[in-house]
């Protein structure tokens, strides 16, 4: 039965600069093939390579980097898809999804990939580290460069607020549009679209329409035409989530939960002995343990009794074969469970006014992965080790914005002397200036040389502290860690 749902509203091998109804509309798998190119040959995904996921700084290769993350985010992507498809079966012509799979299965994939490329070193503490700063240091610095009585002042305060919420997903979204400038297909860019509002409004309240789709900022004053747009060309409404935006985060809830606590096992931060009961007392508290899961013969209970089993019957890979069988028998009810979520609210999510995520419900599998979280929540993130490698992130981000901070208290002319590397009467700040990366500076001068006329001071200000925040928030984990010690001298 044909419904008013057409996914093929919202699916468009457009790209910024394309004529509507040129080349550019035609063939979408070609187009979403360049997109792919052009994303897994992007600094911005080798950079996830020593990135913290959960434990900063790590060593050993077979904990997860944010890189080995997003890859095992992107299979899950890829998994939804192809069930979301086993699912609807000849419906798929009924929502206008028929003849689209390969490019929906491109589509989260590569969404997937780049879902954390916005994230610092460091994890949620560097967003913290980065936010805290300019809140501190913000109103002082705006002060002087743009104090002058007249002026905008709406429009500082909102660039002034924009600038104290740093967010990996807002960042995520300006790598791709401003700083990478990959020039993807709208609908590519629109998955990563996780959070709806400005960085600059407030948080809507518990319980206010779109409280979770608005939970964090979604994208940046400076990014704020370009979502605008997107939506037009895409016939979202304004303040809603693209369909893809759903699948990206299931497939992200799925991966991490079981992820990151194997990753504590790996570590040695919690046995699987221990595990295994605290497991089933977790769930216990959501939902019974003994209820038979859909889409699976066991319950939870009889899910991990078996993997503890196999963990017993081996003799010397005991946690492997355990989280092997963990995830098996976990990953099929899960998936299974966010396919199922995308059909029954299949006109809120292609509406994308869904305000939740796809797994998030009172359901079994929902259980599940909030169990593993609860466990995460309770016995890693606070364990000693993994707090104390967040205190050191936290002050190595704090420490460099308190060295390239030094480049937001000179004049904008002085700026510019810099960047063009010939200032010799700011020595110091030169050298600083020369470790900056060049792209950055190209993305600064052509944000500066767009910006308003009446409100340049302003604008220029935002940009030069938007570069700042992109430096350091692109770093990796160790390239943080060694540029601190240098500037340190330690
Ligand atoms: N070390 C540490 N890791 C944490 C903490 N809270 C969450 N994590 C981990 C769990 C996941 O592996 C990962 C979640 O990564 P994100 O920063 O992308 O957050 P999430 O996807 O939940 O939220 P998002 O909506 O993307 O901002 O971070 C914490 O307090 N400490
Ligand atoms: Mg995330």
């Amino acid at each position: 039965m044909p419904t008013a749902v057409n996914f093929k509203e919202r699916i468009c091998a457009l790209r910024p600069g394309d004529q509507v109804g040129g080349a550019g509309d035609v063939d979408l798998l070609y187009a979403f093939e360049s997109d792919r190119g052009r994303i897994i040959n992007s600094a911005a995904i080798r950079r996830l390579q020593q990135r913290t996921q959960v434990f900063p700084l790590e060593r050993n290769a077979a904990v997860r980097s944010r890189l080995t993350h997003s890859m095992e985010v992107q299979q899950t992507g890829r998994f939804i898809v192809r069930t979301l498809y086993a699912q609807l079966g000849e419906r798929a012509a009924d929502y206008g999804l028929d003849g689209l799979q390969g490019a929906l299965e491109s589509l989260v994939e590569m969404t997937c990939l780049m879902h954390d490329i916005g994230n610092p070193p460091f994890g949620h503490f560097g967003e913290f580290a980065i936010g805290e700063w300019f809140d501190r240091a913000l109103d002082g610095l705006f002060a002087v460069a743009v104090g002058h009585p007249q002026g905008n002042h709406e429009l500082h305060a909102r660039m002034r607020a924009d600038l104290r919420n740093f967010e990996g997903n807002a960042q995520a979204v300006r790598l791709v549009v401003s700083l990478q400038r990959l020039r993807l297909t709208y609908t590519q860019t629109a998955g990563l679209l996780k959070y709806l509002r400005p960085a600059y409004e407030p948080k809507p309240g518990k319980g206010a329409v779109g409280a979770y789709l608005n939970k964090k900022p979604g994208f940046y004053l400076s990014e704020e035409g370009f979502v605008a747009e997107l939506q037009q060309v895409l016939g979202q409404a304004p303040d809603t989530r693209h369909p893809v935006a759903y699948i990206m985060e299931a497939a992200d809830d799925i991966s991490y939960c079981l992820a990151d606590i194997e990753d504590s096992v790996e570590k040695g931060i919690l046995s699987v002995t221990e595990l295994a009961p605290l497991l089933v007392s977790t769930f216990e508290k959501l939902q019974s343990p003994d209820t038979p899961i859909p889409g699976s013969q066991h319950s939870f209970r009889g899910l991990v009794d078996q993997a503890l089993q196999r963990y017993h019957q081996e003799e010397i890979n005991k946690a492997g074969e355990f989280f092997v069988r963990l995830r098996v028998s976990m990953i099929h009810p899960l998936v299974q469970h966010a396919a199922r979520q995308f059909i029954d609210n299949i006109e809120a999510v292609h509406a994308g006014t869904l305000d939740r995520a796809l797994i998030e419900d009172d359901s079994l599998p929902h259980a599940i992965v909030q169990t593993f979280k609860d466990v995460a929540m309770a016995r890693v993130f606070c364990h000693r080790e993994v707090e104390t490698l967040q205190l050191q992130g936290h002050r190595i981000i704090q420490g460099l914005l308190d060295s390239y901070g030094a480049l937001l208290r000179v004049d904008a002319q002085t700026f510019v002397e810099l960047t063009e590397g010939n200032c010799r009467r700011e020595a110091y700040l030169q050298m600083l200036v020369r470790r900056l990366p060049g792209q950055l500076i190209k993305a600064y001068r052509q944000a500066v040389r767009e910006c308003d006329e009446a409100e340049r001071a302003a604008w220029e200000f935002y940009h030069r502290c938007r570069l700042i925040q992109d430096f350091i928030s692109g770093m990796t984990d160790q390239h943080a860690h060694d540029e601190y010690r240098t500037l340190s001298a330690l």
